[in-house]
């Protein structure tokens, strides 16, 4: 029964970044890892944060109760609701306190880990670039309400004066995401946990009632996906788990979100439920139908009509047509982002260093709120939204015809091409000619790319960039340090050698910062995982290469050995990915754009006598689409974009592609269909699991399984490499297989040792977390 009935906010966001506009978070939490702030003055500066999040919102016009939303993390939202539900995984031993709460340092040590224990896995939350860490449960995990910092925070924000919507992972969801915990009998399913979670739900939503909390926000993302559990017992989760939580004897008003994609058949499901408020992703979802709609009753639907993963100014006329059709669908309509504006910036007033008209055309959370709340005006009185839908028209059009946006050179050449131009001649014939151009010894050694970027590489950057050091002494000290990684190369006595990649900052941005089209922000960091942000940087306009980017590079590199230099390219797809991409054309045309660019590349790599050129895809993986109707479509353009950026390549030529993750069978297809000569994939981490995989597939060109897991501080014995070696021969031929780490050491610790080999093994490493992704600070 709820205690209040105040109305749904006409006006809120799904989520609001929480790391704080200078990355106040990641310096406070760090600064408490690192033991220089103590907990007192982390709760402080959180609680800054908090208030400041708060505040702004309301002077951006989410003035109403309830519609600020409370979606501050220490690390991550799925980690919240496992303390909250105090789903700690036995291996943990005993991390719950006297009082049977999980306390800081206990959330952080399942975040990092601690001497005996790997943290909690982490992989990527939806379609996005976030990192969650996945729950682990057993038959035999307890779960006891261990936190109540939701409603802490809840009655913090009260007390100043700010009623906000508390946000939690819901029970569906929080399930759907877990995995079975190790010791767990095989075929156990944590969503048969659900009976067991719910109680703790419910004493949770009881807690924030007495705290005096209108609206809670249970967040059920899973349920846009298909998901390998059949539907039928989703949709009876589903139901049986909002039975339970809208029968709490108190409770907040229930908010289900659903961003991301599309409900289809859940819709039903969740309307025929008591909850009050449900929320869809109109934005990327569209408008349901009126059948879909026409359970939903009294509740009120949120319709998230702004876009809350991407930064373009929203189309509020097209957004305000969807919010007439949604009208008399339910009890009232409410205005909302599709997503928590998480993913997205700050503000765009702060890139002051951006092209004006550039900026007229984005939208960061705080331009979401405002348009967000625009558009709740539009409901209530459609004149009084006029003036802010013309301009926003008007901006929309002047995009469209703006300079740069669509070029008549780059159109010409997308639309000639053909399907020679994405066929390279015969493997066979390619392996013959690579034989003869390389000499390469079998099961042949080389890197993934980068090298440890050290603080001196960092330094010389940030010097250089605020013009303390001349392009001249930067690119001297990243020659110097080529010249440190190929001649230890050469020591250690690798086959195919790589310059280090030191003159990167980051293996998007750099191709963003030389390429046309692209844009880099100043402020623009976006949460990756825990304390790490990411600036992705704005594809805005048509892609060309004005110059060559990375070929005096490698030309030096290959003049300081007689073994071939890799010449390192990153792909399409991960250009794409990890980029915030235009949204006025197909992704597979702004790809093929990319890989025209890189087909360049490669033709002048080629011409300064590189014969090794690897094309890395990390994210291939990533941007699959949530719903398996749309994957083929997805390949099929990705696959391209990489054949496209390749397939000038001479036959002698020979090009690798790097993927880093090991969840292989799906896509392995689409792996195959790349085309390239090398694939180096990781694979020890999972114990050369995808070996498998390889062999049923009959993966028929050369492979590297990672033999090193880099992302771990663990060194690896001989004896475990050449165990992992004896397995990936076992499975697949020896004449296909390559020797090499997971991923690139970029992050690795430094070396700093008078001779490398003799200490390259006693480095003391950093967490897993921290090296996780190289793009990220
Ligand atoms: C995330 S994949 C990284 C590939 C890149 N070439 C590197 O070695 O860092
Ligand atoms: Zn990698």
């Amino acid at each position: 029964m709820t205690e209040k009935n105040t109305p749904f906010p006409s006006a809120s966001l799904l989520g609001y970044p929480r790391i704080g506009r200078r990355r106040e978070l990641k310096k406070a939490v760090e600064a408490y890892w690192a033991g220089t702030i103590d907990a007192a003055a982390l709760d402080a500066a959180a609680k800054d944060i908090q208030l400041t999040i708060a505040k702004r919102l309301q002077v951006l016009g989410l003035t109403e109760a309830a519609a600020v939303p409370g979606t501050f993390s220490y690390y991550d939202q799925v980690l919240d609701t496992t303390a909250h539900l105090g789903a700690v995984p036995a291996r943990f031993g005993k991390l719950l306190n006297a009082e049977g709460q999980l306390d800081l340092d206990g959330y952080f040590t399942l975040a990092r880990g601690n001497k005996e224990q790997q943290p909690l896995e982490m992989t990527k939350w939806f379609d996005t670039n976030y990192h969650y860490l996945v729950p682990e449960l057993g038959p035999e995990t307890e779960f006891t309400l261990a936190s109540t910092a939701k409603v802490d925070e809840f009655a913090y924000a009260l007390a100043n004066g700010i009623e906000t919507r508390p946000y939690i992972v819901g029970p569906v969801t929080y399930l759907l995401l877990s995995k079975a915990s190790d010791d767990a009998p095989a075929g156990f399913a944590p969503l048969s946990r659900l009976e067991d979670i719910l109680p703790v739900y419910v004493r949770l939503l009881e807690k924030l009632a007495a705290a005096g909390a209108g609206w809670v926000q249970l967040d059920e993302p899973a349920l846009v996906v298909d998901q390998d559990t059949p539907a039928a017992e989703i949709e009876a989760a589903v139901a049986r788990a909002y039975e339970v939580l809208t029968a709490a004897a108190t409770r907040p008003q229930i908010l289900v979100s659903t961003p991301y994609g599309t409900l289809d058949n859940q819709l039903g499901t969740l309307a025929a439920t008591n909850i009050d408020a449900l929320h869809i992703d109109v934005f990327k979802g569209g408008v349901p139908s009126e059948a879909a709609l026409a359970g939903l009753g009294n509740k009120t639907l949120v319709a998230g009509v702004v876009d809350g993963h991407n930064i373009w100014r929203n189309d509020l006329a097209a957004s305000a047509a969807k919010l007439d059709a949604l009208k008399g669908a339910a009890g009232r309509i409410a205005v909302s982002t599709s997503t928590s504006t998480q993913h997205v910036p700050h503000d765009v007033v702060e890139e002051t260093q951006l092209p004006e008209q550039l900026r007229s055309w984005l939208a960061f959370s705080d331009q979401k709120a405002v348009e967000v709340k625009t558009l709740a005006s539009y409901l209530a009185d459609p004149a009084s939204a006029k003036a802010a839908i013309d301009e926003a028209t008007a901006v929309i059009a002047s995009r469209a015809t703006a300079e740069g946006v669509r070029r008549a050179d780059v159109r010409a050449r997308t639309e000639a091409l053909t399907a020679a131009d994405f066929t390279r001649a015969e493997y066979g014939v390619r392996a013959a000619a690579q034989e003869e151009a390389l000499h390469l010894p079998p099961l042949p050694t080389t890197t993934i790319g980068s090298f440890p970027q050290t603080s001196e590489i960092r330094s010389a950057r940030a010097r250089n960039t605020k013009g303390e050091l001349s392009d001249e002494q930067y690119q001297q000290l990243m020659k110097d340090e080529i010249k440190r990684v190929v001649d230890l190369q050469e020591e250690l006595g690798y086959d195919v050698l790589v310059h280090g990649e030191p003159e990167r900052n980051d293996m998007v941005q750099y191709f963003a910062e030389n390429l046309e089209g692209f844009d880099v922000t100043v402020h623009g960091w976006v949460q990756s995982y825990g304390s790490r942000c990411t600036r992705p940087s704005i594809l805005w306009g048509d892609v060309t290469r004005s110059a060559p980017i990375t070929v005096e590079w490698a030309k030096y590199a290959q003049s300081l050995t007689s073994k071939p230099m890799k010449g390192m390219l990153t792909g399409p797809v991960t250009v794409l990915a990890w980029s915030f991409v235009r949204d006025d054309q197909p992704l597979a045309e702004t790809a093929n754009q990319v890989g025209l660019a890189l087909r360049d590349e490669i033709a002048d790599l080629e011409a300064a006598g590189i014969k090794v050129i690897q094309v890395d895809e990390p994210a291939l993986r990533e941007l699959l689409p949530l719903r398996k109707a749309d994957h083929a479509d997805y390949l099929k353009w990705s696959v391209d974009s990489f054949r496209l950026a390749t397939a000038g390549a001479k036959d002698a030529t020979q090009i690798h592609t790097h993927l880093c993750y090991s969840e292989f069978g799906v896509i392995i297809d689409a792996i195959d269909g790349l085309d390239a000569d090398v694939t180096s994939i990781e694979a020890a981490r999972s114990r050369m699991e995808v070996v498998h995989d390889l062999e049923s597939h009959g993966f028929g060109r050369g492979v590297g399984p990672g033999v090193y897991d880099i992302h771990s501080p663990r060194v690896p014995g001989e004896q475990e490499v050449t165990e992992l070696l004896s397995t990936a021969v076992k499975h697949v031929p020896s004449r296909q297989l390559w020797v090499n780490p997971d991923c690139g050491l970029k992050t690795r610790a430094t070396p700093r040792p008078k001779s490398p080999c003799a200490t390259w093994s006693r480095q003391p490493g950093r967490s897993a977390r921290n090296c996780w992704k190289p793009r990220s600070s």
